[in-house]
């Protein structure tokens, strides 16, 4: 069987010109320019590349990028405070604070202090309610990267069965509520699901978030099925360190129809689906209404 390879970047890059030509536009009929605002707490290597390169792609995009960086010890008051002045500013229509959080510092109480309709991850309970109820909000990045990558595919992926192998905030729990969406019948499972091979063998599309690497066999994965690995984790082999996904992509690829690998898979759309949320922010907040992307 020939596999495809569900190319991120590519997906990505044609996402993010599509941004562009969305940002244009609100220039030039409305003089609209969107802002995004990260904040970044403390030093975390990984959490500054992926930061600066928010940045970088928001401003590639058209867009404007704002960036605040407050010290790894900065109270929960200091980052709760920062993120109350974003929520006054007019000109700033998405704002983002960069995960993992410093660990005194929690999380919930921060991203829910950011106004729902900037919220461009997507994260606050606002956000969140409005995904399961399925009112128009704003949707996690990653979450929605894979589905779009799924349905490049297969763009209609009314009734089949989709297993989603991760309970997050981040990803699992959001992403089962999009393929419900999509009419697919899901499966929510995870690290403790009873004979979870047993259970990913029935996926038409498999998805993996669970953050063990290749926990997923070549021989859990159906004949056919769609594979959308979410995992990004770095391991050490051969005395080199390199990326791989929560899937064993050599055997998985053996069984799959398409599948997404790591890196160049579902990590390059989380940057281009922040993109496309905050220009659909701006556009909501300054009252030209939906725009279609
Ligand atoms: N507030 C948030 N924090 C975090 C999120 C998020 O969506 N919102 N996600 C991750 C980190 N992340 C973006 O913030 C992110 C991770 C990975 C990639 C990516 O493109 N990965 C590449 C590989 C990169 C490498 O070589 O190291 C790939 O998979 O091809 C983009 C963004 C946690 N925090």
């Amino acid at each position: 069987m020939m596999t495809t390879i569900i190319d991120g970047k590519a997906i990505a890059a044609d996402l993010r010109e599509k941004v562009a030509q969305a940002v244009s536009a609100l220039k030039s009929t409305h003089d609209i320019q969107p802002a995004l605002a990260v904040v970044l707490v403390g030093e975390d290597p990984a959490s500054q590349v992926y930061v600066r390169n928010k940045g970088i792609a928001t401003e590639k995009a058209g867009m404007k990028s704002i960036e605040h960086r407050l010290a790894a010890d900065a109270s929960e008051d200091d980052v709760v405070n920062l993120v109350r002045k974003l929520n006054a500013e007019e000109g700033v229509d998405g704002i983002l604070v960069q995960l993992p959080l410093p660990s005194h510092i929690s999380s919930s109480r921060v991203i829910n202090e950011i106004d729902p309709d900037k919220d461009v991850d997507g994260l606050t309970e606002v956000n969140a309610g409005r995904l399961i109820l399925g009112k128009d909000g704003l949707v996690p990045c990653t979450p929605q990267g894979s589905v779009i990558m799924a349905k490049t595919v297969r763009p209609d992926l009314t009734s089949l069965n989709a297993v989603v192998v991760g309970r997050s905030i981040l990803v699992g729990k959001p992403l089962s509520m999009l393929l419900l969406a999509e009419n697919c019948t899901v499966t929510m499972a995870h690290s403790r699901t009873a004979d979870l091979a047993a259970v990913c063998r029935e996926a038409d599309i498999l998805c993996a978030a669970v953050g063990i690497p290749r926990l997923i066999k070549g021989d859990w994965v159906k004949k056919g099925a769609i594979v959308i690995d979410v995992g990004i984790n770095r391991v050490e082999e051969g005395g080199k360190s390199r990326l791989v996904g929560d899937v064993d992509f050599d055997s998985a690829k053996e069984n799959a129809s398409a599948i997404t690998p790591v890196p160049g898979g579902v990590g390059p759309m989380t940057i281009a689906c922040l993109l496309r949320n905050t220009v659909v922010a701006a556009a909501r907040r300054r009252g030209v209404g939906e725009i279609d992307l």
